[in-house]
């Protein structure tokens, strides 16, 4: 099985751009993508960080995440590569749609 390989910089120049309109941030000083979520309710929020967890195990990759009543932070880096992989971006686009 091939080693999961960080975003060329070719699959940056097209996927960013696309991340940054969805308002995902790229994080300072790390190879990492950064949103903010804002819900009516902790019952909103928590219920959103559910179907994110049932995917991330079904995906096997794991969102970093910070939750305070109706606000949700997320972090998504690829740790077995030390940066953006592909697999942050399926992620990210499942997050959005669960949203
Ligand atoms: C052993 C297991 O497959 C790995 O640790 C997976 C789990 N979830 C993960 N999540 C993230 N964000 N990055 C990883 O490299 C990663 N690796």
């Amino acid at each position: 099985m091939s080693k999961i390989q960080t975003l060329s910089e070719e699959e940056r120049a097209h996927l960013l751009p696309l991340l940054r309109t969805a308002q995902w941030v790229e994080t300072p000083g790390r190879d990492a993508i950064y949103k903010e979520f804002i819900f009516k309710d902790f019952n909103q929020a928590f219920g959103f960080m559910s179907r994110v967890a049932l995917q991330a195990e079904k995906i096997d990759h794991h969102p970093e995440w910070f939750n305070v009543y109706n606000k949700v932070q997320i972090t998504l880096s690829t740790h077995d590569c030390g940066g953006l992989s592909q697999r942050d971006i399926t992620l990210a686009t499942f997050i959005d749609q669960a949203s």
